[in-house]
């Protein structure tokens, strides 16, 4: 792997990790190992197998749409062909987390980005950086989707505007992301589905989720939302669960400048908290939780 011109570690969603500044890059396909291709296959498998029944349905339709299978890592540039051509969006390839502005443009502009390595074979359970398997598997499959592939943009859209606000603002809007993107649940007819990209990548989590007592379920609200902290080192203490992407998006669609002002005065609940004002599904045990650690 070439040394990326400038390397800075960050406080970001994921804890402390290195933030490339590295502009987009091609995708280095025929540079993958036999290694790299078996994790992808080994990955896709056991979470193909573990998300029947349990992820949106969306998931393994659009993946199949896409073309994604076992057999080998996808090409980005076959995976843009379908999905230009569907929503508009388009995947770039980067060295790995970017730093927030950066990423905002790219989400505004309908872009993408997507860690261009997959882990290695002793990080199949869990590594702290987001990489190929999670961007591509967990985060992409949605972005066919045209209802949610419009929020991404918003949210891009929100995040510039955001970052000129403040830090403060910052935080309540990355909790957002968090909370849908990364760690959301829906409602469907045929009951509690995993959408966010952060569980469908994980074999733990995408069980923890939707079958453990430990974790709260409740409805989504969007002040709620941004006002909580989260987990980053352990399986989510809450979860927050939306009726469809067309709640989200009619949800998020008012100007945010009011809400975080109002916010700034308002103080944030711990990730475990269950409100009186909560339209709450089901109230965790909060078995085996630790004490600390939320963001
Ligand atoms: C928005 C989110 O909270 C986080 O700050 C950003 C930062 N930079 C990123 N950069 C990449 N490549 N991928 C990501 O998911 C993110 N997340
Ligand atoms: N409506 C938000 C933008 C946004 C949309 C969707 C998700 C997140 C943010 C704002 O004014 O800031
Ligand atoms: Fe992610």
């Amino acid at each position: 792997m070439d040394t990326p011109s400038r390397v800075e570690h960050q406080m970001t969603d994921k804890g402390y990790v290195p933030v490339y500044t590295t502009a987009v890059i091609e995708q280095p396909w025929s540079t993958y190992t036999e290694t790299d291709h078996a994790t992808w296959a080994t990955l896709f498998q056991r979470q193909r197998e573990l998300l029947v029944g349990r992820a949106a349905k969306e998931f393994v339709e659009n993946q199949e749409r896409f073309g994604m299978s076992a057999d080998r890592i996808p090409r980005f540039d076959e995976l843009n062909r379908v999905l230009r051509q569907a929503t508009g969006w388009e995947l770039i390839g980067v060295e790995g987390l970017l730093p927030e502005l950066t990423f905002f443009e790219h989400l505004a502009n309908r872009r993408f980005p997507v860690t261009w390595w997959i882990r290695r074979p002793e990080q199949l359970d869990y590594l702290a950086e987001p990489d190929l398997f999670h961007d591509l598997f967990g985060h992409v499959p949605l972005l066919l989707n045209p209802v949610f592939a419009d929020y991404m943009q918003a949210y891009g859209c929100g995040g510039v505007k955001a970052a000129g606000i403040g830090p403060e603002a910052l935080v309540n809007l990355t909790r957002l992301y968090w909370y849908t993107v990364e760690f959301g649940l829906i409602r469907t007819s045929e009951g509690l589905r995993i959408y966010g990209a952060g569980i469908v990548s994980s074999k733990g989590e995408s069980i923890y989720s939707l079958e453990s007592p430990a974790p709260n379920r409740i409805g989504f609200d969007l002040e709620r939302v941004m006002r909580t902290r989260y987990r980053i080192d352990t399986y989510q203490k809450t979860y927050f669960v939306i009726d469809s992407y067309e709640q989200l998006m009619d949800a998020t669609r008012p100007d945010f400048t009011p809400i975080y002002a109002r916010l700034r005065e308002a103080p944030s609940f711990p990730a475990g908290d269950v409100l009186a004002t909560d339209s709450v599904f089901q109230r965790g045990t909060g078995e085996g939780w630790l004490a600390d650690g939320d963001v």
